[in-house]
């Protein structure tokens, strides 16, 4: 037992966030669904699952942490029971125990994926929880409240009539300057050369050509002709050449799609020009209704995009708090900007988790530091005992096409490696052609890594910082401590006393 923080969920009705392994030190008792024992299972070397390297006889922990700890035998993760007379016993596992008792998976990176029209209906959000769906993110940035509701509704029938244990995440709009919608249109592509209008006017239906909506009255006001104008992070630039009251004209310098309400950010002198985003609200007033809407369907994280401090955390877990007193939604800060970065460690702490939110980030920073800032963000929630998700861009070529690129994989790999607690999927899920592939992907590559990653940590020593903060919090922490060690080093056993 590390760090390793998981989101646990049971087959309840509303699955349970589950905080890191150590931080139940702190809970007296402990919460009715962690259960130990621990179940060993033996893979058959045939095996054909491609989570596990099949030429060696490797071992797969299927632990009880959740309500019996099975798995459905449609699950990736499941390992049939063993057929020759060797074998260790497993426990027989029925479908109604499938219903009654959910399924914990061996994975410890969990996979979060983005609903979106690509996987909003049953079969296919059926298919992503069949693929290692972990938790389901809807953003409030797309859709309408009531798209939402249909979507939270069904993830809950498929929790409760297939046994599945998918958690729910509602990620806020936040409220920085984007585009509006293109008028029904999924995109618009911008060529090479031409000129756009950005205006604040809502333009009728159909929308005039080349025009963009934007959302923020002070937009034409804040901009200057020589700015240059980044769309969704740099994914489509222009330059700032001429403004008429409400309209500003840019040219296109970077061609590519532009999407429904993507972010803008604007750029003078080689520095973001934040001034007026560092003066809105993390939470604007639709922010607000969204959450009341979060808490009302009983979602079990709420992620904050573009928090800047500590206090907006705060604040709305008291408002969570006062809203629903029995609730256990969790608050995520999405870290996407300058000033998250500034007041990193205080956020953190503040939080029940961090997503390090890499689309907007790179549109904030240079992105050849993004890579460096995940790095920092992922240890420092590592050593906060803080779960972590990495997201964005991690298999963008999905979107379009079956297989990744070796540099996504690559990325993927070195995220697991980082010891992130999820991987999350953004358009590869919410509008791309494969979502089951991708997430096919990011499952295979994230079981593989962590397989390397055990075998080259039993080497090494273990070194946990301690997090009690009273006398018997420590006693218990070091029996803990101990135990992880034993079992650590139990796995060091050459076969066949290894289990
Ligand atoms: N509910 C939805 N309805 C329609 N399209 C959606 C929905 N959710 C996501 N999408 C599409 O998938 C794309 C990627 O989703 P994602 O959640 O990463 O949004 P985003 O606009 O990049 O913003 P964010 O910074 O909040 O992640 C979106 O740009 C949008 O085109
Ligand atoms: C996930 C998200 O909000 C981002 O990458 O910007
Ligand atoms: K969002
Ligand atoms: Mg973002």
């Amino acid at each position: 037992m590390s760090q390793s923080l998981h989101f646990v969920v049971s087959s309840s009705r509303s699955p349970n966030l589950t905080l890191p392994n150590r931080s139940y030190l702190k809970l007296s008792p402990p919460p009715s669904n962690l259960r130990f024992p621990v179940t060993f299972v033996r893979r058959p070397i045939s095996a054909s699952s491609s989570d596990v390297d099949s030429n060696s006889p490797s071992k797969v922990l299927v632990s009880d942490n959740g309500k019996g700890g099975v798995l459905p035998a449609t699950s990736p993760e499941y390992v049939p029971p063993p057929s020759d007379s060797s074998s260790i016993d497993v426990d027989a596992v029925t479908e109604a125990d499938l219903k009654e008792n959910g399924f914990r998976s061996t994975r410890r990176t969990k996979l979060v994926c983005t609903i979106g029209p690509a996987t909003c209906g049953f079969e296919q959000l059926e298919a992503l929880a069949v693929g290692g769906m972990n938790v389901a993110r809807i953003n409030m940035c797309h859709g309408s409240r009531e798209w939402h509701r249909r979507v939270i509704e069904r993830v809950r029938r498929l929790n409760e009539e297939k046994g599945f244990a998918v958690a729910i995440m509602m990620d806020t709009e936040g409220s920085e300057i984007h585009m509006g919608e293109l008028g029904g249109a999924p995109s618009a592509k911008a060529e090479d050369g031409e000129i756009w209008t950005f205006s604040v006017r809502a333009f009728d239906s159909p929308r005039p050509e080349r025009t963009i909506n934007v959302n923020y009255d002070g937009f034409a006001e804040d901009v200057k002709v020589g700015d240059e104008l980044l769309v969704d992070g740099g994914m489509v630039r222009f330059d700032v050449i001429e403004k008429i009251g409400p309209d500003v004209k840019c040219r296109c310098t970077d061609p590519g799609l532009l999407l429904p309400r993507a972010n803008l950010t604007f750029w003078r002198d080689g520095s973001l020009v934040r001034e007026r985003n560092a003066m809105l609200p993390t939470i604007s007033s639709k922010d607000w209704l969204d959450i009341d809407f979060g808490i009302a369907e009983g979602v079990d994280f709420i992620a904050i995009s573009f928090v800047k401090s500590a206090e907006v955390i705060k604040h709305l877990k008291s408002y969570i708090a006062a809203r629903s007193r029995d609730s256990d939604i969790a608050v995520i800060a999405k870290i996407e900007s300058i000033d998250s970065l500034k007041n990193l460690e205080e956020i953190i702490q503040a939080s029940d988790g961090a997503m390090v939110a890499r689309g907007d980030l790179g549109a904030q920073i240079p992105l050849e530091q993004v890579p460096s800032a995940q790095q920092r963000i992922v240890q420092l929630c590592r050593h906060l005992n803080k779960p972590v998700i990495v997201a964005s861009q991690l298999l963008e070529s999905m979107i379009e096409y079956p297989t990744p690129t070796r540099a996504e994989v690559a990325d993927v790999s070195e995220a697991v490696r980082q010891r992130a607690d999820a991987l999350m999927l953004s358009g590869e899920s919410a509008m791309g052609l494969f979502p089951e592939k991708a997430l096919a992907v990011l499952r295979s590559v994230s079981v593989r890594i962590e397989k390397w990653w055990r075998e080259e940590k039993r080497h090494e020593a273990m070194e946990l910082p301690d997090i009690a903060s009273s006398f018997s919090d420590s006693i218990s922490e070091q029996i803990c401590n101990s135990a992880a060690k034993m079992g650590k080093y139990s796995f060091a056993l050459p076969f066949p006393l290894q289990i």
